[in-house]
């Protein structure tokens, strides 16, 4: 089959891979040291999204208030927790890679474009053995401060890297979408990821609940999106 798109692009926690389980397992070793009781992971799921720091502040908020002079040590703790423990209970989600895998064998560039860091994010993907399947992952940090997702930023530099051509972006969050349609992209919305709302408000183009949705929904978007990035 021919690709519809030239690139898809995707972001990670709560869209390809399910990685609450550790880092609700790092958020509560921070809150452990910062003498709080743990989160549930469904609780820490609803955290997730906007990156660690983000993440930290509002499960210390949840559990207490934080002084700004101890935010740094917490963090600190889960962000070496964390990188030591990326791929514990992670796992892709079902139909993922199988996705993935039959985008490139149709010719389309896939990356990843996340708020996690760079540094975690190719980590986690080298551990899972799916490094390969990605030609370019751009994490929180790559594009400098306050250009994370949902900014546009990295959805144009994956683009660009990848050399450019028609993209659409799939991703779980409002920060995902926003920062597809800030891009000029199509954009595509799992059901299952970390919701923070109902994914019907989320905005984007379209809604699939399992990953073998994804490829008649991108030609449906294909042939209903101009080559330039518009609705046509
Ligand atoms: O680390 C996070 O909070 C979110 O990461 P994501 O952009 O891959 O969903
Ligand atoms: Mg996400």
């Amino acid at each position: 089959m021919t690709s519809p798109f030239a690139i898809v692009g995707f972001d990670l926690d709560g869209t390809l891979l399910d990685t609450s389980g550790d880092l609700a397992a790092a958020v509560n070793h921070a809150l452990a040291g910062a003498g709080r009781p743990a989160l549930t992971t469904g609780q820490v799921t609803t955290m997730i999204g906007g990156g660690a720091k983000h993440m930290l502040a509002q499960a210390l908020d949840a559990t207490g208030g934080c002084d700004e002079s101890e935010f740094r040590g917490h963090y600190k703790a889960l962000l070496g927790y964390y990188g030591n423990h990326l791929a514990v209970h992670t796992r892709p989600y079902p139909g993922a890679i199988a996705a993935v895998e039959a985008l490139r064998a149709s010719g389309t560039r896939v990356g990843v474009v996340t708020n996690k860091f760079e540094g975690f994010a190719t980590r986690l993907l080298d551990a899972l053995g799916l490094a390969p399947l990605f030609d370019v992952v751009i994490g929180g940090d790559t594009m400098g401060p306050g250009r994370s997702k949902p900014a546009p930023d990295g959805v144009l530099a994956l683009v660009e890297r990848l050399g450019g051509g028609r993209a659409a972006f799939v991703g779980d969050s409002i920060y995902d979408i926003q920062a597809g349609k800030a891009a000029g992209l199509p954009t595509v919305a799992v059901s299952f990821g970390f919701l923070l709302q109902p994914v019907g408000t989320l905005g984007a183009d379209a809604v699939i609940d399992h990953f073998d949705q994804l490829s008649p929904v991108l030609a449906r978007l294909s042939a209903t999106w101009s080559a330039g990035g518009a609705p046509a």
